[in-house]
């Protein structure tokens, strides 16, 4: 049974609190993150991988805090960072031997896993390519091989579909899908609708804290009734994207403009409510000011 528990954790540079007194537990399954820039997930996430230390609270796997364990630790967690170092003229081969040897992964073994975690990454014909010459869908794909070597019971991915194009971001996912049946996984995105598909649980973050967590269907509960939507002249509209927080707008054929908006209270006559999203529980979790017109 495995459990990650975040017992009031909190990481300070000088005098920014990145990360506030965090209380959260995890178990198996699909964790997504979603924040706008700067609400602390790297931080957190570097924290949960034990590259930087919190200033204070703990960080418990199983009970027993993480900077103890050490490599105990390490060999339960697999790390897709934001910004994956590797040498430009190492084979993805090379690059994966490499990495199972830091990793302490015996070399028989190894050489089964890379064989097995290239089919896995699509990456089977690769094997003997210099990572120079890779595109950046195959450098993520290579990232989560590496972070895959030591078959994790925790994977902490950083972005990781960040930059890619449409077929390589679902492509993504799918193996995402697949990993978080027996483990745990948690990814941090900006990308709403990748959290969307694979997340079983989403957790939002603003300012160094949890605002919201839970299944979708527990966290767009959170905004019903705050989304409306109405069809305005163009002129009208434009007046209204100026004033509220607009999630969409759509022209439609005979020139008008059908508008999403978040807002505590009706925006305008005529707006009626409808389902939300979570594009629209992202927007009103992560707004500066209480919604309602913009001022
Ligand atoms: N080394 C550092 N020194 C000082 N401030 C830092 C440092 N690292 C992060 N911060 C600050 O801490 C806050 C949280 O940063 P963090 O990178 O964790 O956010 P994030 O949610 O991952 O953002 P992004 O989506 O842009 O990566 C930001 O205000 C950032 O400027």
């Amino acid at each position: 049974m495995l459990e990650l528990k975040l017992d009031r954790v909190s990481r300070h540079y000088k005098q920014k609190i990145a990360v506030d007194r965090l209380e959260f537990t995890f178990g198996k399954g699909i964790y997504g993150l979603l924040g706008a820039n700067g609400a602390g997930k790297t931080t957190l996430l570097r924290m949960m991988v034990g590259v930087l230390k919190p200033t204070s609270g703990e960080i418990l796997c199983d009970g027993q805090e993480i900077g103890k364990m050490a490599g105990e630790y390490r060999r339960k967690l697999g790390y897709l960072p934001q910004d994956l170092g590797y040498y430009p003229n190492f084979t993805v081969w090379r690059y994966l031997e490499y990495l199972a040897e830091l990793k302490a992964v015996p070399p028989e073994l190894a050489v089964e896993r890379i064989e097995k975690l290239l089919q896995f990454t699509g990456l089977a014909k690769s094997g003997k390519e210099k990572i120079k010459t890779l595109s950046g869908g195959m450098i993520r794909r290579m990232g989560i091989a590496q972070s895959l070597l030591n078959d994790p019971e925790i994977l902490i991915l950083d972005e990781p579909t960040s930059g890619l194009d449409p077929r390589e971001r679902i492509r993504f996912r799918n193996m995402i899908s697949a990993l978080g049946r027996d483990r745990m996984v948690l990814l941090s995105s900006h990308i709403v609708s990748d959290i969307e598909y694979i997340a079983d649980e989403i957790l939002i973050m603003k300012g160094g804290k949890i605002t919201e967590s839970g299944n979708l269907q527990k966290i767009l509960k959170t905004v019903e009734g705050n989304v409306w939507e109405c069809v305005k002249e163009p002129e009208q509209a434009e007046l209204l994207n100026q004033q509220f927080t607009v999630s969409n707008l759509k022209n439609t054929e005979d020139g008008k403009v059908v508008l999403r908006i978040v807002s505590d209270t009706q925006p305008v006559e005529g707006a009626v409510r409808i389902p939300p999203n979570l594009e629209d529980v992202y927007l009103y979790g992560t707004r500066e000011k209480s919604f309602g017109p913009r001022v």
